[in-house]
């Protein structure tokens, strides 16, 4: 079965097609990436897969269940996270703070909960705390689990929103632009690290414009020009395709 499936997927925005037409589907574990050139439709196409947009057109499956339109916090409780390309990090708040918010993403929300010195408060207070410390540990950020979101590197902060997302237990992991704005020590820790969490059964889905670090972590690599899916394939078959060179280059097949 596939982790995560795009079923003639489109979207219109006025008159613009955005998305037209897309399908892939991912394996259960391993990475596969989308890119394609400057205004492809990436973006858009990941906001549908993780509910922030409504498909127009098309279903969007996550391991066999029709999720079409299903809002992020209802796809978060069914297994699929999210990070953003723009960081959604509290700066005031410590890493672990941060990662503590993570873990009511997938719940339904009772204020009165939290708001009334009910029994079991304190012991699911506890119990959070602790599972955001190990999704700390998991990112390497242990050390500084207890620090101001507003002290950490730049590349600290990407793997601190993976933390987050890793709290809600997800199966599927999509990942906006991780490398964005890092340099390249960051880059690699980052690969690593995205590496390591495939390996640990999860698949993962990324946007991603740096080539090498795409060519280099996907099992699985889907292109997207204009709109639609211009090939789909391992890595050095989609490096070598002509319509992927054109779409790049801006050369004639
Ligand atoms: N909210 C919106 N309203 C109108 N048009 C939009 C909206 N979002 C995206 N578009 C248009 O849809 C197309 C696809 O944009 P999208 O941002 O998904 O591309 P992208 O591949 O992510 O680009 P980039 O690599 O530059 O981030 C573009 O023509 C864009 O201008």
């Amino acid at each position: 079965m596939s982790a995560l499936a795009a079923e003639g997927v489109g979207i219109d925005f006025g008159g613009v097609r955005a998305v037209d037409n897309v399908s892939f589907t991912t394996a259960e574990h391993g990475v596969t990436a989308i890119i394609g050139p400057n205004g492809a439709g990436k973006t858009t196409l990941f906001n549908m897969l993780s509910g922030v947009y409504r498909p127009g057109r098309g279903r969007v499956r996550l391991f066999g269940e029709d999720v079409t339109g299903e809002p992020p916090h209802r796809l978060a409780a069914r297994g699929l996270s999210r990070t953003f390309q723009n960081l959604q990090i509290f700066f005031q708040m410590t890493a672990l703070e941060n990662v503590m918010v993570g873990n009511h993403l997938g719940e339904r929300h009772n204020v009165w909960r939290h708001l009334l010195p009910l029994p079991g408060v304190f012991a699911e207070e506890k119990a959070a705390r602790q599972a955001a410390r190990k999704e700390l540990q998991h990112v390497g950020l242990a050390d500084v689990a207890d620090r101001p979101a507003s002290s950490l590197a730049y590349g600290m902060l990407k793997r601190l929103e993976i933390a987050r997302a890793l709290v809600a237990k997800p199966r599927v992991l999509l990942l906006d632009e991780p490398a964005a704005g890092c340099n390249a020590t960051e880059t690699e820790a980052l690969s690593a690290l995205i590496r390591r969490l495939a390996g640990e059964g999860l698949a993962i889905v990324l946007v991603e414009h740096d080539m090498a670090m795409v060519m280099s972590l996907s099992d699985r690599v889907v292109v997207l020009d204009q709109g639609r899916v211009i090939a789909d394939g391992a890595p050095e078959a989609v490096r070598a395709d002509p319509a992927v060179r054109a779409a790049y280059l801006g050369v004639e097949v």
